[in-house]
């Protein structure tokens, strides 16, 4: 139950509202002057405090300034008697959320009480919230005790504060994400947005519609305006996934956002600003990319602000025993099953194996294992089954390529054919376990609504509008 501290030195006031927030369930106290009240919100815990401006001994202003000091977390109401917009003003300056002009009715007392508990109690799940993202992203969360990781850390804890743009550079798999999602935890803007986009997803044209969005008749269909995320994520973080596969043409539209934070959406000619800090990842070499005028030179320069590396999992394998038990214990947790752990030379097999799908292969590996046991702990023999089944299976059919062009050719068909197998099952399987719901499949896989849309239709994968 909320519970309230009316704090007025006329009875009539005090014992006349007390009657009216009791008939509304709340459990409520009173005190006569500045001091009483100081000392009853010293002891206890209200949700909202109804303050009179002008008492005997002190004036309501101080002792909300006590409140704010002593960070008590309670709402106020200021009430004056004297309807002067300084006092009010003054009130709201020093932090009061609201104030009520006397003589009030009980409608307006009754109003005014419940519009600033309702925001409490937002305020409250938004500090929850901001700490469950803190906790789930903080380096507790992150393992890594190779002293290439601690530096990583270390960068992030500095970078986390600033708003300057961040790189970061590193294999498939070895925690871009992750990383990019911790110094948005850390950051000021916590309690706002991080929207993640993978340019290798979207064609040109789409690409440019998520990130600028559009007006009103810019295109066929486009039948209202849409912000793009520049627009959402103006107070938050935007994670651009793969940018070295960025379209030329938004390479420059990004740099003029990394200029001076101004876009247009298509169709328009209004330039907008936006505030979003922007955080890339790339898997390819940039600076190849500019040699081979893929990625513009000048965008580059933009973008290497502050580059951190991460190095790949078989560069930092004094890591890998822990990352294989930090997976056991959470999917042990996870299926309710009760794994003790690896048998050393299982361990000693995973710390020599080369991983080249770093740490999200580690953990799928350990997943699957976790799912497949029915022993305490886990042998040598039973992992190498498990990795043995990535190594045999899905050899392509290609022929051996001869020279660097067609070892390239043959890279390019062999991730077509089998990723995309494997990216459209993904799809499938995440649309079935939603009912054909596209919004709940792309959430529960984890992946933006839009990302996950553009993904179907590079697989030709049409929703059932009916059901989503
Ligand atoms: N140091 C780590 N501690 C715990 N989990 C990790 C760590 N590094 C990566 N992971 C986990 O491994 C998986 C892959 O990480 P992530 O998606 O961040 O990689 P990525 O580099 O962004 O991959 P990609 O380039 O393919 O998008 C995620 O589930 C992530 O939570």
């Amino acid at each position: 139950m909320n519970k309230i501290l009316i704090v007025d030195d006329e009875p009539n006031i005090c014992n006349g509202c007390k009657l009216i927030l009791i008939e509304e369930g709340y459990d409520v106290d009173t005190a006569m002057n500045g001091s009483e009240a100081l000392e009853k919100l010293f002891e206890q815990n209200y949700d909202l405090v109804l303050l009179d401006i002008r008492l005997p001994d002190i004036s309501g202003i101080d002792i909300l300034k006590q409140i704010n000091e002593k960070r008590l977390d309670c709402f106020v109401i200021i009430m004056t008697g004297h309807g002067t917009v300084e006092n009010a003003v003054d009130a709201m300056k020093n932090g009061a959320f609201d104030y009520i002009t006397k003589p009030f009715d009980d409608k307006e007392i009754i109003k005014a009480t419940a519009k600033a508990l309702e925001n409490r109690t937002l305020a409250r799940e938004n500090k929850m919230l901001k700490k469950q993202l803190y906790d789930r992203f903080s380096f507790d969360n992150i393992v890594g005790e190779n002293h290439q990781i601690k530096e990583i850390f270390d960068k992030i804890q500095r970078v986390a504060a600033l708003d300057s743009t961040v790189l970061l550079d590193g294999e498939s798999g070895t925690g871009k994400e992750l990383f990019a999602n911790a110094i948005h935890a850390h950051s000021k803007r916590a309690g706002n947005r991080f929207l993640a986009m993978d340019c290798n997803t979207f064609s040109p044209a789409l690409m440019e519609n998520e990130l600028f969005g559009h007006v009103k008749g810019a295109f066929t269909g486009a039948d209202k305006t849409r912000p793009g995320i520049f627009e959402i994520a103006s107070e938050g973080t935007l994670f651009l996934d793969e940018i070295a596969n960025m379209d030329m043409n938004i390479q420059s539209k990004l740099l003029r956002v990394l200029e001076n934070g101004e876009f247009k959406a298509i169709g328009s000619g209004k330039v907008q600003k936006t505030r979003a800090r922007i955080i890339v990842a790339t898997n390819m070499d940039l600076k190849k990319r500019v040699a081979e005028k893929k990625f513009r030179q000048d965008l580059f320069y933009r973008l290497n602000v502050f580059p951190i590396y991460i190095p790949p999992l078989r560069a930092r394998k004094d890591d890998i025993p822990k990352l294989a038990y930090h997976f056991l214990k959470r999917f042990s947790r996870e299926t309710g099953k009760q794994i003790s752990g690896f048998s050393d030379d299982a361990l000693e097999m995973m710390v020599n194996f080369e991983w080249p799908g770093n740490v999200r292969q580690l953990k799928n590996v350990v997943e699957r294992l976790v799912i497949m046991s029915d022993t305490h702990q886990l042998s040598r023999g039973f992992l190498s089954d498990h990795l043995e089944i990535k190594r045999k299976g899905g050899v392509p059919d290609i022929q051996t390529p001869k020279t660097l062009d067609e070892l390239k050719a043959a890279k390019k068909k062999f991730l077509t054919v089998y990723f995309g197998k494997i990216e459209a099952a993904f799809l499938s399987q995440a649309i079935s376990r939603a009912d054909g719901n596209i919004t709940l499949a792309a959430k529960n896989a984890g992946m933006q609504r839009s990302n996950f849309s553009a993904m179907m239709k590079k697989h030709g994968i049409v929703a059932d509008k009916s059901s989503d």
